[in-house]
């Protein structure tokens, strides 16, 4: 479902005329199946988010692809990838990044929003995705009115409403405690078995490895060890 081939990149630092470079990624090459959690591990600094960015078309590679569904979607320009982004690929953050002055039910609806459904449309899948998450109760709430773990369940909403197959998620349980991490754990393993959506997860968390179909881990910008899982 997602290949990726031969990435490398390098940042370049300072002032032109006088720039130093810096490689952050080294030959990355690995694939993602249908189904799969894959979880990039790596201390801070290795270029796991580099990485994840680039999957997401927030950035070009040096050099190397990505093919996501077969498409080599490094060639795409901002308005491809935001059209292809919006039909494939969610996303669910550490911070949440949900829109403070919005309700949950505001937050949710917004993709469909932005993808032109009618209000019809967009009630009934609204109200099932916060539904599907568990918080049919918490409709008219402010993110600020919501525990941390509850704000990550809008943010997934929010990226499940759209029902994307693959879903990228940097430290989604990066901010949480390790009651309401395990909570969201559940609700993420539950979405890949009941729903078949591909997750690719940053973390340097084991526990939240543990739940990885395959791992693989980053050291200084190259792939130093690749596991799957029995
Ligand atoms: N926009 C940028 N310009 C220059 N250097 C950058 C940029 N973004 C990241 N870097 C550098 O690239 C390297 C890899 O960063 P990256 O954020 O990918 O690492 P990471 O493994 O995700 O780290 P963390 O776990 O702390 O988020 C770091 O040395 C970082 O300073």
């Amino acid at each position: 479902m997602i290949d990726v081939k031969d990435i490398n990149h390098t940042f370049l630092l300072g002032k032109k005329q006088n720039e130093t470079a810096l490689t952050v990624l080294k030959n990355i090459s690995f694939s993602v199946d249908k189904g799969d959690i894959l979880a990039i591990t790596g201390k801070s600094g290795s270029g796991k988010s580099t990485l994840l960015n680039i999957i997401g078309g927030f950035m070009k590679p040096t050099s190397g692809s990505v093919f996501i569904k077969e498409r080599n979607v490094t060639n795409l320009n901002e308005g491809e990838y935001a059209d292809f982004r919006l039909d494939n690929i969610g996303f669910i953050f550490q911070n949440f990044q949900l829109i403070p002055s919005m309700t949950a039910y505001e937050n949710v609806e917004l993709p469909l929003v932005l993808k032109g459904l009618s209000e019809k449309e967009r009630v009934e899948l609204t109200e099932q995705t916060l539904e599907k998450v568990g918080l049919s109760n918490y409709h008219h709430h402010y993110p600020s009115e919501l525990s941390g773990g509850q704000q990550q369940r809008v943010s997934i909403a929010r990226t499940l409403v759209i029902e994307p197959p693959i879903i990228l998620a940097d430290e989604p349980t990066g901010s949480l405690d390790s009651e309401t991490e395990q909570e969201i754990l559940d609700l993420i393993t539950g979405l890949n078995q009941d729903l078949g959506i591909t997750f690719l997860m940053i973390t340097h968390d084991e526990e939240v490895a543990r739940i990885a179909s395959k791992q693989i881990h980053i050291h200084d910008g190259e792939i130093v060890k690749e596991e799957v899982s029995a």
